[in-house]
């Protein structure tokens, strides 16, 4: 089968098996009844008029409605952070096809929902995974994460950066496809991989070397004398290691299958967070200086650095990860009927008043990472400004113990928190202190305007004419 013929079969197969499952479907009425942007359209949800206290925003011709307007403004956040102002910390949106989606950032619903076995990856994810892995197994056990990977070559770079740059896109398309991917079932999904487009065959070039690279790691652990074994997450989960909690050890093809997924989520989520710090720093002289004025007296020429006494360096750290959390609207779908709890009652359309949501099996929800991170009630009056002082003087509320790190859930929270937050963070302390302490970062003059955000699959910044990244001049100062 040609390229044209396999991609019209599977487009038509998607339409035929979305078109049953969103007959089939029947939401949950209080989700319904629950206030949010109005949408016009079944289909694609347009919506083209705007209360008056919400920003106008450009729509793509064939806009999918709420939808492109959470993911796909000029700049992520502008709708998604007016809307919570204007309908709270709970509303709805119309997806696709007149789906009712939830947003959420109620702190108890968040905490809820990342640690209920009744919700599970959203669809996004769950395609996407269905890709990477040829099992189904999920690591859950928290171990350190000391990769023992080496230098993957230049073959592995180039591919991982062709993905990477395919996953730092979003279009009204992939919203669609999304929309009816989830109602596809997975034995089909997971042959989707063997499609002749390009992007796909980047994902088989970059499946194959990281299985490549799993066995030989693994390879190397069970030739590793008896007793001899590394702390890093290979050893650990292959050998049961009671001490660090992995009493379970996983099958070595298992293993193998979470290579691609441990490669590819370390990758932009590390990097684009410290993006965003080195944008911040570059606009902001004088907190620079005194970062690397704490830099300079903490390390001065050992290479012993106690990252974890140097107290601005940590507050910058969170407050980064606050402002630019990766994965700042995450989806999770409920796999049965289930009532979400809330931190504060709502009252509805219909002029209800609840303190929990019943929501139906199928419920898709968007969890709004990047929303609750900037509720003026938890961090302070200036939530929305990037001022890392609120760690320093005791203005961040402690409240319900959210996410692993600083009450943020940046790294998420529950059973999928990320497997490797501890390492993040030492990656940014250490990247920190090196670029800091040897390089001035400034904004050139073109790009002096405020950045602008793209929701892709990560958080990222771009730059003055919209590319990816971020421009800054960089200088040698010792
Ligand atoms: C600033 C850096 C990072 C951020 C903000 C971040 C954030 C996240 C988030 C939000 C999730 C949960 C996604 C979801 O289930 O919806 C996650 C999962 C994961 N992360 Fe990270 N991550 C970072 C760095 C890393 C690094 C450096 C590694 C590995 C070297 C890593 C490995 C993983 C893995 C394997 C998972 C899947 C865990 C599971 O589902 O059990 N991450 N990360």
């Amino acid at each position: 089968m040609d390229t044209k013929a396999s991609l019209t079969v599977t487009a038509t197969v998607f339409v035929l098996l979305s078109l049953r499952a969103i007959i089939r479907r029947r939401r949950s009425s209080t989700v319904r009844d629950i206030a949010g942007p109005e949408s016009k359209s079944w289909v694609f949800g347009a919506c083209y008029t705007f209360t008056p206290t919400l920003p106008r925003i450009h729509l793509a011709p064939t806009s999918t409605g709420n939808l492109a307007e959470l993911l796909l403004p000029s700049s992520y956040g502008q709708n998604e952070f007016a809307w919570t102002k204007s309908f709270g910390p709970v509303y709805r949106v119309k997806g696709c096809f007149g789906q009712d989606r939830l947003v959420i950032s109620d702190p108890v619903a968040l905490q809820y929902i990342t640690n209920s076995p009744n919700f599970q990856l959203g669809p996004v994810l769950a395609v996407m995974r269905s890709w990477l892995y040829d099992r189904n197994s999920v690591i859950t056990v928290r171990v350190a994460l000391g990769c023992p990977i080496e230098d993957l070559g230049p073959e592995f770079l180039s591919v991982n950066t062709r993905l990477l740059d395919i996953a730092s896109t979003r279009s009204t398309g992939q919203i669609i496809f999304d929309a009816i991917a989830v109602h596809v079932p997975k034995p089909l999904l997971r042959a989707m991989i063997h499609l002749p487009t390009s992007a796909f065959r980047a994902l088989r070039t970059s499946k194959f070397l990281s299985r490549r690279e799993g066995w030989r790691i693994i390879r190397e652990k069970l030739q590793a004398p008896e007793g001899n074994y590394d702390a890093d997450i290979y050893s650990l989960l292959m050998h049961p290691d009671e001490k660090n909690g992995t009493k379970k050890t996983l099958h070595a093809e298992d293993l193998v299958a979470q290579t691609s997924l441990i490669l590819l989520a370390g990758q932009d989520t590390t990097a684009n967070t410290l993006a965003f710090g080195l944008l911040e720093l570059a606009r902001r002289p004088d907190l620079q200086n005194k970062l690397r004025d704490e830099i300079h007296a903490t390390i001065s020429g050992s290479r012993d650095a106690a990252y974890d006494n140097m107290p601005l360096l940590n507050a910058f750290i969170k407050e980064t990860l606050r402002m630019y959390p990766a994965a700042a609207l995450s989806e999770r779908v409920a796999l049965q009927n289930s009532v979400v709890p809330l931190a504060e009652g709502i009252t509805t359309s219909s002029g209800k008043k609840i303190d929990a949501i019943p929501v139906d099996k199928g419920q898709v929800v968007m969890l709004g990472i990047a929303a609750y991170q900037r509720h003026g009630s938890r961090w302070g009056a200036n939530s929305e400004d990037f001022d890392p002082d609120r760690w320093l003087d005791g203005r961040v509320r402690q409240g319900e113990a959210i996410g692993p790190y600083a009450n943020l859930l940046s790294f998420f929270a529950g059973p999928h928190t990320c497997l490797g937050w501890r390492f993040a963070i030492m990656e940014m302390q250490t990247v920190l202190c090196e670029l800091v302490g040897n390089f001035a970062f400034s904004v050139p003059e073109k790009e002096k305007g405020p950045f602008r955000l793209r929701l892709a699959t990560t958080l990222l910044p771009l730059d003055a004419k919209g590319e990816k990244g971020a421009k800054l001049c960089v200088r040698r100062v010792v």
